[in-house]
């Protein structure tokens, strides 16, 4: 038996895996707390993600009816790029400031330019520093919180936390490691001079975590810890990684040809490559994979985030939010959404706000408005896609994960927008699957290749299975020209 958790923005999700029956037995959710502020202030106590995981695990172990001795090992799953600032007893000194805090944006422009660029940044770092990466957070906390700052001891990301209070050990591997920005993807290690660009009084070597190998184990669970989760002794907790690494592997180990593309709180998208990339657009993500390869990615950040907040504001549960688009038509009779809510990572616009465009007096109608948000979500998809160019080129399949990927309407939504065949898998907790089959790999060592695990775990649902309907497609043509237009004229994002 084994253990796959996702420690997500908006919740933490644990599922049970058997490996020999190729069944999951049972999946269970804890949400977390948001904390949110003016100037893009979005933080987590870690704390929270601790007693989120105590409980889902709990839950999924409940649900899947299994004694906790079975469980030979755990891989954690985490939202990426987040700063757990921990002093010496292990203590954060500060909350930890999410993907998605655009506090920093500053921050991330001025050490752009001290590195040179962005060809100085492609040059150092293998990718371009973009707001939300760890690196500004930890220049922020500099300049802001001195006495925070000066008490760090060591500086983890979420998963990486999560591994250190599993294990005590302060490991960390380069999927999630690519998205700090004082690591280089190329080489995968540490680039120790840009960490002193940017904390310049801490001891680089004494305050990362010591890095390993996708394959290696994070440790074992801790004794007391063991004994009260009802755990065996002994239990090996996977390497793990960012959230979309793990959804990769989740979603099959994609291959060239196969997308994955998840409908969280972020949109993402991801392709598989076994050689460093260079993208031809900055904004692409030049991140590692997790299992060994690189995994060139996008992120914007208003998906489900940006439709929650419409539906929450007509109190609508999610099925009715879901039959109010299918009434609407395509293009919403005219209105139109840039989702911007949060700012936004692709285009980089982090001081952006929301736009509602084309309004009139007979179009003004919730059924257009829940459309509208949803439709401007995935033309920020669309544009992400176009961004990758050549490492999306010919994709034959979008393999759709995260919770708005449980729409149909969505799924039929990302297909005709895309122009590419959709399908989910069973589980669309698919990095909290990675994370499980992960540790499976690590646990079984030798014995199993991860591309084998996938192939009997990773199941796609054909009633999922959403082909571009050419009427669609057209439609959605000329709203995306639209939705461009838009971009081009509050934004100056050219076409
Ligand atoms: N059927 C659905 N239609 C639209 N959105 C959905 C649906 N089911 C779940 N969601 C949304 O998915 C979001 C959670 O997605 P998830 O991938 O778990 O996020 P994260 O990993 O960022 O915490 C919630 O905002 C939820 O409202
Ligand atoms: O910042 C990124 C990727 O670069 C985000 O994708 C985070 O990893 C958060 O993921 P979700 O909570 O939306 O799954």
């Amino acid at each position: 038996m084994y253990l796959g958790v996702d420690c997500g923005t908006q919740s933490t999700k644990v599922v049970v895996v058997d490996i020999d029956a190729a069944a999951i037995l049972g999946e269970a959710s804890r949400p977390h707390r948001l904390i949110e502020g003016t100037n893009g202030r979005r933080e987590q106590h870690p704390g929270d993600w601790l007693e989120a995981f105590r409980g889902a695990f709990q839950d999924a172990v409940a649900k899947a009816n299994i004694d906790p001795r079975a469980v030979r090992a755990i891989g954690i799953s985490g939202q990426q790029h987040g700063m757990v600032a921990l002093d010496r007893d292990g203590e954060p000194v500060y909350p930890a400031k999410l993907w998605c805090d655009t506090e920093t944006a500053d921050h991330n422009a001025a050490l752009v330019e001290r590195l040179g660029g962005e060809a100085g940044c492609l040059e150092r770092l293998g990718l371009v520093l973009q707001t939300g990466y760890t690196a500004s957070k930890l220049a922020w906390l500099r300049d802001t919180h001195p006495e925070a700052y000066r008490r760090i001891d060591s500086l983890l990301l979420p998963h990486d936390y999560l591994n250190f209070w599993l294990t005590g050990e302060r490991v960390s591997e380069a999927g999630d490691a690519s998205g700090t920005g004082y690591f280089d993807t190329r080489r995968r290690e540490w680039r120790l001079d840009v960490f002193a660009e940017i904390a310049p009084e801490l001891d680089a070597r004494a305050v990362l975590p010591r890095l390993i190998d996708a394959r290696q184990p994070a440790g074992v669970v801790r004794p007391a810890l063991a004994r009260e989760l009802g755990l065996a002794e002994g239990v090996v907790v996977s390497s793990g990684g960012g959230d979309n690494m793990l959804g990769a592997i989740g979603t099959g180990n994609i291959r060239p040809g196969e997308i994955t593309m998840s409908l969280g709180t972020s949109g993402t998208i991801c392709a598989h490559s076994s050689e460093p990339v260079q993208a031809e657009s900055d904004m692409v993500a030049n991140f590692c994979s997790s299992d060994g390869g690189w995994l060139p990615l996008i992120c914007t950040m208003n998906v489900t985030s940006a439709t929650t907040r419409i539906r929450e504001l007509f109190g609508l549960e999610l099925d009715d939010f879901g039959e109010h688009i299918a009434s609407a038509p395509i293009g919403a009779e005219g209105v139109l959404m840039l989702p911007f809510f949060d700012g936004e990572r692709v285009p980089a616009l982090p001081h952006a706000s929301a736009s509602l465009l084309g309004l009139t007096g007979t179009n003004l109608t919730r059924a257009n408005l829940c459309r509208a948000v949803m439709e401007g979500a995935t033309f920020g998809m669309r544009y992400g896609l176009e961004q990758l160019g050549s490492l999306a080129a010919g994709a034959r399949q979008i393999r759709l994960i995260g919770g708005g990927s449980k729409s149909p309407v969505w799924r039929q939504m990302v297909a005709d927008i895309t122009g590419i065949p959709v399908i989910s898998p069973r589980v669309t907790d698919a990095a909290a699957l990675g994370a499980a089959l992960q540790a499976a790999w690590c646990e079984r060592r030798g014995d199993v290749a991860l591309d084998a695990l996938c192939e009997r775990l990773v199941v796609l649902d054909e009633a999922t299975r959403a082909e571009p309907v050419p009427a669609g497609v057209a439609a959605y043509e000329a709203v995306y020209t639209r939705y461009r237009q838009a971009l081009a004229e509050r934004h100056g994002i050219p076409d």
